[in-house]
């Protein structure tokens, strides 16, 4: 069999990245005649994360790592931070890259350009793709729901002039082929609501039919209805796709050692994402409620960055400077707070038994692969959509907010806060024993013969093909 050598083109955020690198993985794992090339798009923006991301990824050595390569594009240091025109500036660095690699390809033995693998956000890539007269493969990160409505809003905005914004106030519903429950007007996933989001959102999903295929980060089990109501070119749902290599022991000894010592499913987790901060108010009201709730607790806070700069939170120093007076005192014995988490490891850990997120689409499936019922706090980006989708069409959540906006001014109170904990923490909820069942299925759709693990088969069968 010849061999053959893809290239992938992430997004610059870590949920992105990281589930592309994952993909890859799994791909050289099963297919001994693949090499993968990862092309890292580089901003004078962008934060260490990723630098040490793809550095660890580079340092760790397994039977895959000399079919599987990294290479950092130009710096961009363009003042402004805009994703579309960002990417669109890349193509040139992706074609010289791409000329490169296959140039350092052309002895007898070497490996053919068989596609590129393309992030949902990267899609103007496709030109590269063509220019090179391969094929183009999406990434979607996110999950075949909200891909599905991506498609209608598009659908509906391109022939019927629907805005998201105007149905944001309408108090009307919208019937989603991608969805059983209609879909109410005030959880429309902020990133809709953006006047600099929506152009390129849209924008990306109509060149999706380009694509030969979709990778979805998800699993049959986890979306059937979705999946099944999606009809377009290939769909691939091979997911899900996680980092879980980490026990955080290396990095967060202390932290390990407190869950150690805790009772099991007793600990509260609260954690926003790689964007997710709160101002001083609404700091206090999270800081009360757990107080009130008495529960255990781990939660990792982050302090927002200066207003109008588009950096990622960073951790506090002295996070008492934003806590209620005393706080840390008065829950020594119950809580911890900290900065950025080894997620992971911590829904790993048989302590956790309730998950406070920001519904962002990895934190959601590594909640699922640890059974831990999710509390609903959307922020930013598509979030409330998969709120919705994990209260009222999958039943793996409690809401605290399904229609929470960064920004938006709103404060959540302590007492709203407390009660969706307290009804998060209930040992015997209907929420907890499906997220339970859930984890199952979805540990058994990567085994050889589950779902995920048949569609990557026929995902490598395809790529494969494109040599003949
Ligand atoms: O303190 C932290 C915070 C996050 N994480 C990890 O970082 C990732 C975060 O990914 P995700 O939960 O998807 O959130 P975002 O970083 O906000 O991801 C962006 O990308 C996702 C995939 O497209 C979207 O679903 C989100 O809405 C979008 O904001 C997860 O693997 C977490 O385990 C940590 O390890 N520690």
């Amino acid at each position: 069999m010849e061999k053959a050598q893809l290239v992938f083109v992430p997004s610059p955020g870590i949920g992105h990245l990281v589930s592309a690198v994952e993909v890859a993985k799994l791909l050289l794992t099963r297919q001994h005649q693949l090499s993968i090339t990862v092309l890292i798009l580089n901003h004078s923006f962008f934060d260490s994360k990723i630098h040490n991301y793809v550095e660890s990824q580079r340092a760790s050595s397994s039977p895959i790592s000399n079919r599987l390569g990294f290479i950092d594009l130009p710096k961009d240091e363009t003042e402004i931070f805009n994703l579309s025109s960002f990417i669109e500036r890349q193509k040139p660095h992706v074609k010289e890259a791409v000329l490169k690699i296959i140039q350092s390809e052309s002895g007898v033995e070497s490996a053919q350009l068989a596609g590129f693998v393309i992030d949902m956000f990267c899609t103007s890539m496709i030109d590269v793709a063509n220019e090179f007269g391969v094929s183009s493969y999406i990434f979607y990160t996110s999950g075949a729901a909200f891909l599905g409505f991506m498609l209608y809003v598009q659908k509906i905005h391109d022939e019927e002039k629907f805005e998201p914004i105007e149905f944001k106030d309408s108090n009307t519903e919208l019937l989603v082929p991608s969805l059983v429950n209609p879909f109410p007007s005030g959880v429309m996933p902020s990133a809709l609501l953006s006047r600099e989001w929506l152009p390129p959102l849209l924008d990306s999903t109509r060149r999706f039919g380009e694509a030969k295929g979709i990778i979805v980060n998800t699993f049959l089990e986890l979306e059937s209805h979705a999946i099944e109501s999606l009809k377009m070119s290939a769909v691939y749902p091979v997911g899900p796709i996680l980092d879980v290599g980490s026990d955080g022991r290396n990095t967060h000894r202390e932290i390990m050692q407190w869950l150690d010592d805790q009772p099991p499913s007793s600990v509260v987790f609260l954690c926003f994402g790689s964007h997710g901060s709160f101002d001083e108010d609404q700091v206090k009201e999270i800081a009360y409620a757990l107080e009130h709730s008495g529960q255990r607790f781990l939660w990792s806070l982050r302090r927002p960055p200066p207003p109008g700069l588009q950096v990622s939170p960073s951790d506090y120093e002295d996070p008492q400077q934003v806590l209620p007076e005393g706080f840390l005192d008065r829950t020594v014995g119950i809580g911890k707070v900290m900065g950025w988490a080894p997620q992971v490891a911590v829904l790993a850990h048989p302590a956790i038994g309730g998950f406070v997120s920001h519904c962002g689409w990895n934190s959601i499936l590594e909640s699922v692969w640890f059974g831990v019922p999710v509390a609903t706090w959307p922020m930013y980006a598509e979030q409330q959509f998969n709120a919705f989708e994990m209260v009222m069409e999958l039943g793996l959540a409690v809401e605290i907010k399904m229609d929470y906006r960064k920004h938006s001014g709103v404060i959540v109170n302590c007492d709203e806060i407390e009660r969706g904990i307290n009804c998060l923490m209930k040992h015997d909820s209907k929420q907890r024993k499906k997220v339970k069942e859930m984890s199952e299925k979805s540990r058994m759709a990567l085994m050889e013969g589950g779902s995920s693990c048949s569609w990557l088969e026929s995902l490598i069968k395809d790529v494969m093909n494109n040599l003949a």
